[in-house]
């Protein structure tokens, strides 16, 4: 059999102990399948001695991690350290620059400087691979990038954040609080570094931002992307789902929208009511679900594991064992320069229904103020609950279901309230996915 194909591993959290672990389980079926054996050969982390459950000695340790580039010994370097900027940066065009292939799970870093590195690859002649840095253990990157390399697409949308899908779906199932799962999510290896990514949309941002791209040959545009997350839902929202018969999912859309002969980006990520017997209502836990639309393939969904450690060490293991085969691959599937500069969509003249959820003193003349401001708006009201009968001076939740209507009446008529008596706090405003 061939040499080995020499790993440096930098970062060992959940992911990089998930290599290792996935390695040396798998390393026979792994070195046929890649043509010859995957040797880890130095390690790096913050800290040494730090029992990790995996057995360090084989490999030699780098105190500093952005040095792994210029180890001798050493192909490929595999960095699951996380952040857009400082080390993982500096080893990553380190890497490059040294004329080594690199694997990464970071969306961060890809979502703020992929072209950035793409581009340096290219020049290199070296890999750049990421399949984990977008829904976790789905090869999602690799079906899009190979196997519907054929089609023009023009939509993708889905589930791309493990720990608010869990969080959303186990507060469904439990009634537990936000709080409590968040930390759950934490203890199961999911979320990120710093959670607020998850949960205020960043993370799915990132990961939709690189679909994005891939999908549709469009120079990746992370600023671009219209963000909200699922901090502010209440287990109050997710029983008003319930009982209209949806579910609240957080999802990223990207789309292309073509207008005057030319082509506008849109992409955002929301959390949305979901109908309960919409194939997306039923991912549950830390899965993932991507659907992409294309011209000859029609409608895909990839589902599977987002997040946690054998998952996502099976995606970047996939992307060594292609390296080992000599595939380099476009990183965003076409040449960096081939990627089209797109405009932002603006999201005004999309039409849909939406849930509205607002917080509202008990008094008389809130329910007049609010649908004034949506006649006023021209946002026709499909139904309007409030919940209970609050004490004296307290608040109560008010809930409408808008008929379909354009986005921007609703942006006009919630400006109407804004800074009004009648609100106790802004308004939360989801997308209803059609059936
Ligand atoms: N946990 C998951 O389910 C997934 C994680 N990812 C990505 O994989 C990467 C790693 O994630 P996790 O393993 O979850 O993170 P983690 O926090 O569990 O592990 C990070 C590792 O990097 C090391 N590290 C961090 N800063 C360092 C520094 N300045 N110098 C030396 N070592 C340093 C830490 O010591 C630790 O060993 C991130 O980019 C994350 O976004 C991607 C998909 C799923
Ligand atoms: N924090 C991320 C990890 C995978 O990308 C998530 O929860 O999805
Ligand atoms: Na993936």
């Amino acid at each position: 059999m061939a040499e080995p194909l020499r790993i440096a591993l930098a970062g060992l959290g959940t992911v990089g102990t998930g290599v290792i672990r996935l390695i040396e389980t798998n390393a026979e079926l792994i070195a046929r399948r890649a043509g010859r054996p995957i040797a880890i050969t130095s390690v790096s982390a913050r800290d040494r001695s730090k029992d990790r459950g995996v057995d360090l000695s084989p490999y030699a340790w780098e105190d500093d991690l952005t040095s792994m580039a210029s180890r001798g010994d050493v192909d490929v370097v595999v960095e699951l350290v996380g952040g857009s900027d400082g080390p993982a940066l500096t080893l990553a065009r380190n890497t490059i620059a040294g004329g080594k292939a690199l694997v990464t799970a970071n969306k961060a870093m890809v979502a703020h400087h992929g072209l950035e590195l793409a581009r340096r690859a290219e020049d290199a002649g070296v890999a750049l691979k990421f399949e984990a840095a977008v829904a976790g253990g789905i090869p999602v990157i690799k079906g899009l990038s190979e196997g519907a390399a054929a089609n023009a697409i023009d939509r993708v949308y889905g589930i791309l954040n493990g720990t608010c899908n869990y969080i959303l779906s186990t507060m469904e199932d439990t009634g537990r609080d936000f709080a409590d799962v968040l930390s759950e999510a934490q203890m199961l290896g999911y979320a990120e570094a710093d959670p607020t990514f998850d949960i205020e949309g960043v993370d799915a941002a990132h990961k939709l931002a690189i679909l994005a791209s891939i999908g549709f040959g469009a120079r990746l545009d992370f600023a671009s992307v219209d963000t909200a997350g699922i901090s502010r839902i209440l287990a109050a929202d997710i029983a008003q789902a319930a009982a209209l018969g949806f579910v609240i999912r957080l999802i990223g859309m990207a789309e292309l929208e073509s207008a005057d002969g030319s082509c506008r980006l849109f992409q955002r990520v929301q959390p949305h009511l979901v109908p309960v017997d919409h194939p997306l209502a039923h991912v549950d836990g830390a899965t993932n679900a991507v659907v992409a639309e294309g011209n000859f393939m029609g409608r895909l969904l990839f589902q599977g594991a987002g997040a946690g450690d054998g998952p996502t060490a099976s995606a970047v293991v996939a992307d060594i064992i292609d390296i080992a085969r000599g595939e380099k691959g476009a990183t965003f599937s076409m040449p960096v320069s081939e990627l089209e500069e797109m405009p932002r969509a603006q999201s005004g003249h999309r039409r849909g229904r939406n849930y509205i959820r607002f917080i509202v003193p008990d008094k008389p003349g809130v329910l007049a103020e609010i649908t004034a401001a949506m006649r006023d708006a021209d946002v026709s009201i499909e139904s309007l609950i409030q919940k209970g009968r609050a004490e004296a001076g307290g608040e109560v939740l008010l809930a409408m279901v808008t008929h379909e209507g354009p986005e921007s009446a609703v942006t006009r008529a919630l400006e109407l309230l804004d800074g009004s008596d009648s609100l106790a706090q802004p308004p939360l405003v989801m997308t209803i996915v059609g059936k």
